[in-house]
């Protein structure tokens, strides 16, 4: 699995996204370090702040499946510029992969940021140094 195939799985993911009131449909595409690719798409609801992202759609499936070791996420959306996740998504983002793993924002237009986990956010908020912190 190289970047195009993971950044292709991300378009190819946003067909199933749920978008009846953006319009905006987002895909994801989770590469495990097991070689498996796990696709996520943003799903809306009339309640709009109850509204998944495609990023944290792919991380929810995996870790629902038990699967924690990833490797890199591309992430595409048909803006100017390569798409931008949201804070919510960057913070559990932070909390469940590698700090300097890969990510990769694209468009349509075949642009792509590659960027990692900790440049997406600065000093992000971590429990690994309290007490009740997730290891
Ligand atoms: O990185 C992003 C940015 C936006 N959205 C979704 C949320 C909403 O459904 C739609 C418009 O904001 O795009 C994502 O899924 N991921
Ligand atoms: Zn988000």
């Amino acid at each position: 699995m190289d970047k195009k195939m993971l950044l292709e799985a991300s378009i190819k993911a946003r067909e199933n996204a749920y978008v009846p009131y953006s319009k905006f449909p987002v895909g994801a595409a989770l590469l495990t370090k097991d070689g498996e690719v796990i696709q996520g798409c943003n799903i809306e609801n009339a309640s709009f702040g109850l509204t998944n992202c495609a990023e944290r759609t792919a991380i929810f499936k995996a870790v629902s499946e038990g699967k924690k070791e990833f490797a890199a996420i591309a992430v595409s959306g048909d803006t100017e510029g390569p798409v931008s996740p949201c804070g919510a998504c960057r913070q559990v983002l932070v909390e469940f992969c590698d700090q300097d793993m890969p990510v990769f924002l694209t468009n349509l237009n075949g642009q792509v940021l590659e960027t990692t986990v900790a440049e997406l956010l600065p000093g992000a908020f971590k429990t690994e140094d309290l007490e009740y912190g997730a290891k």
